[in-house]
């Protein structure tokens, strides 16, 4: 009950439907089947939604959890993306006309703003929206091939309406880049309307379930009042006004869906990869320890351990790093929508960070945990191979991960120059305005203070010498741009350093705030296992300085492996308490129930190859 919470109601009414828990087999279907299977569930869920008055969009989650294992489904883009996006960028009009028939799956759509030239460099989108103040109309065309709007998901063929981000033109004059709604396909024959031309992109590294999209506009007539207008308006006779808000509002989907992307897709596919590799270790018996004696159970070779408990660790760092950053989300943008955009700066920079540092790190641990169960890791029976391609997307959406980065590192470098030039810091980057201490209090004790402290003096020495660096460079004649790419490696370290502090940071709060004492211990051990592992494999960035010397380094190992035995007794218990069902986990190796080779056997058995094919059968005789 640590995690889910209220969640569970709504999880077990999704586990009575037999629709979602059993059906053919994801791994033995082509991608066709696999698009033409999800689309059945999301009908089905939709039905579901009706039928059990699900409207909270947490409570939809919790039953999209058992509907889509491990994959995304086209509501992703409609519920994660689209709604929001109308949510937060229409006027009071445009929310009354759309945002219900949208709630009720009456349109479905995406967010439509990558091209095939630029995905990252959002200003260098070339998708233009000249308005027609004679038809009171916007003329959406892409002028290029490479203005051709590429990978939107659902696009391909299930969404009938998307919002797209264009420039906007008004008499020969460009504002830049503005969200509209623009219908695709008809409601009665869902074909696309005349003046697009659009498909889906091909297949991918996974994603199967989702048709992501291309889109090419021919000069394309949409209504004035599908313009979102909440921050900018463009009146009948073209007359443009817009409040004396932050340009960057328009960006907002992309704040949202990252702040997100830490619990539900970092967090959770992390969660699962060692759910999955710590039972089946359990599990599985191989070789000797001890002469004579039965063959010990894999998780007791303490290489084994080593591999897998620090990812544990990081499993729950990455699960209370994710909640916190919803948490934070929501009220930034509270205060956003009652007009104190103090916070967004920070909110962008802390939602880019961790976007880009949870998912890297989640995708590195997911094929780890997959490394660490053997042959059977490398069969799609382990569920692996699932859970990996979808959650490594999360590097690259929404934002390259190294992009993410260095947007996180410009705060930072902002903030670190407001010091030197005597402003006080506050939130997530109070710590730069602190003094550094020279000199590590780490002892034998490794009490989880003094573990944070050790992060905080590696993310500040860093942001500071970055920031030195980048003076340097430009005080040796290179200009701010040549200078800021020169230094660019140096930034995406120091913005790791950041975000590796908050979530030790994240991680020490929730302990502290544990009220059962041997809850509170073994959270203690994971704790500081993470913080060990975390500066044994970045020591070099801690004794750089002098701050740790060999003798505590060589505690942080001594202290690392007794840890491994401590959480032993624990470690199943600690997946366990995940509460991931079998039907979420998708996995023969994590199976609850732990019959893994019998179910492996009957898996296999079941393999398309294994039915009589006549081709093969001529081939092979
Ligand atoms: C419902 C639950 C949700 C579920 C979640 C689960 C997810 C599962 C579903 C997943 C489905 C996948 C869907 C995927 C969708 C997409 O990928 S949509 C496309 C996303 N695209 C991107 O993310 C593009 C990345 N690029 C950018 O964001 C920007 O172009 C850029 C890199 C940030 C640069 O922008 P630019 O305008 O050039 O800015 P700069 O010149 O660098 O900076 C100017 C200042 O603006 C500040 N800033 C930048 N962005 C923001 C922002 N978003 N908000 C606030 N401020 C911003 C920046 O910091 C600069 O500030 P100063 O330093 O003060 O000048
Ligand atoms: C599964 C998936 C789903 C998606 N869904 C959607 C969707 O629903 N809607 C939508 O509009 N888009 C969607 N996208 C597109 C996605 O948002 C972009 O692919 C993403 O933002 C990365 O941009 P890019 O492809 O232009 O990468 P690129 O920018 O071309 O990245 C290539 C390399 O260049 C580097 N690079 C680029 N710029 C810089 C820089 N300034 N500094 C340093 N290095 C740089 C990157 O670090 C990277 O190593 C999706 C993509 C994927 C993979």
């Amino acid at each position: 009950m640590l995690f889910k919470g209220g969640g569970l109601p709504h999880e077990s009414l999704a586990l009575q439907e037999k629709l979602f828990g059993a059906g053919p087999d994801y791994n033995f279907m082509t991608r066709i089947e696999r698009f033409k299977n999800s689309l059945v569930r999301v009908q089905h869920f939709i039905r579901c939604c009706a039928r059990y008055n699900l409207h909270d969009h947490a409570d939809k989650k919790w039953f999209e959890g058992v509907a889509f294992p491990n994959e995304v489904s086209v509501l992703g883009p409609h519920s994660g993306m689209f709604i929001p996006t109308l949510k937060e960028q229409g006027s009071e009009e445009q929310i009354q006309k759309w945002v219900p028939q949208a709630e009720k799956h009456q349109i479905m759509g995406t967010y439509i703003q990558t091209e095939l030239g630029h995905g990252t460099f959002v200003r260098g989108l070339e998708t233009t929206a000249t308005y027609d103040p004679k038809t009171e109309e916007f003329i959406l065309n892409s002028p290029t091939l490479t203005s051709i709007k590429w990978w939107p998901g659902g696009l391909g063929r299930t969404c009938n309406f998307g919002i797209v981000m264009a420039l906007l033109y008004i008499d020969g004059k460009n504002y830049g880049m503005h969200p509209f709604v623009v219908q695709l396909r008809s409601l009665k024959t869902h074909e696309p309307l005349p003046g697009l031309t659009m498909g889906d992109i091909g297949p991918k590294f996974g994603f199967d379930t989702v048709d992501n999209g291309y889109l090419q506009f021919n000069h394309f007539g949409i209504p004035r009042e599908n313009m979102l207008m909440k921050y900018c308006q463009v009146l009948k006779n073209g007359t443009y006004t817009k409040q004396t808000r932050n340009p960057k509002f328009s960006y907002g989907a992309m704040i949202f869906v990252r702040s997100m992307v830490v619990y539900e897709v970092a967090g959770q596919g992390l969660a699962k990869a060692c759910t999955i590799a710590i039972r089946y270790s359990a599990i599985r018996r191989q070789s000797e320890l001890k002469k004579s004696r039965p063959e010990p159970q894999i998780l007791d070779y303490q290489t084994q351990q080593y591999k897998l408990f620090p990812l544990l660790a990081l499993a729950y760092a990455v699960w209370f790093t994710g909640v916190r950053m919803k948490e934070i989300y929501f009220m930034v943008n509270n205060e956003i929508k009652q007009g104190h955009t103090e916070r967004l700066p920070e909110l962008h920079a802390i939602s880019s960070g961790l976007k880009a540092f949870t998912t890297s790190m989640a995708s590195w641990g997911i094929e780890r945990c997959r490394l660490a169960c053997g042959g059977h890791g490398y069969s799609a029976a382990s569920g692996l191979p699932k859970i990996y391609v979808n959650a490594t997307g999360g590097c690259t959406y929404e934002g390259e991960n190294t992009v993410m980065l260095l947007q996180c590192a410009r705060f930072l470098m902002n903030i670190y120059g407001g010091v030197k030039n005597g402003r006080r810091p506050s939130g997530s980057v109070n710590y730069l305005g602190e003094r550094i201490s020279s000199r590590c209090t780490l002892t034998s004790e490794f009490t989880l203070k003094s573990l944070a402290d050790a992060f905080k003096h590696r993310a500040a020495r860093m942001i500071k010498e970055a920031s030195e660096r980048l003076n340097r460079l430009q005080a040796s004649g290179n200009d701010p741009e040549d200078s800021w790419n020169l230094n660019s490696v140096v930034l995406t370290k120091a913005a790791e350093a950041h975000c590796h502090y908050y979530m030790v940071l994240v991680f020490e709060s929730v302990v502290e705030s544990v009220e059962d004492n041997c809850v509170k211990d073994i959270l203690r051990q994971l704790c500081q296992l993470l913080a060990l592992c975390g500066i044994q494999e970045n020591s070099g960035d801690f004794i750089q300085d002098g701050f740790l010397n060999n003798d505590q380094l060589e505690l942080v190992k001594q202290k690392q492996l007794s840890l491994l035995s401590e959480i032993r007794p624990n470690a199943v218990l600690l997946v366990d308490a995940f509460e991931f069902h079998d039907v979420q986990l998708g996995s023969i190796l994590g199976r609850f129930d732990g019959n893994v080779y019998e179910n492996l056997f009957k898996w296999a058995k079941k393999t398309p190859l294994n039915k009589p094919e006549d081709l093969i059968h001529r081939l092979l005789r």
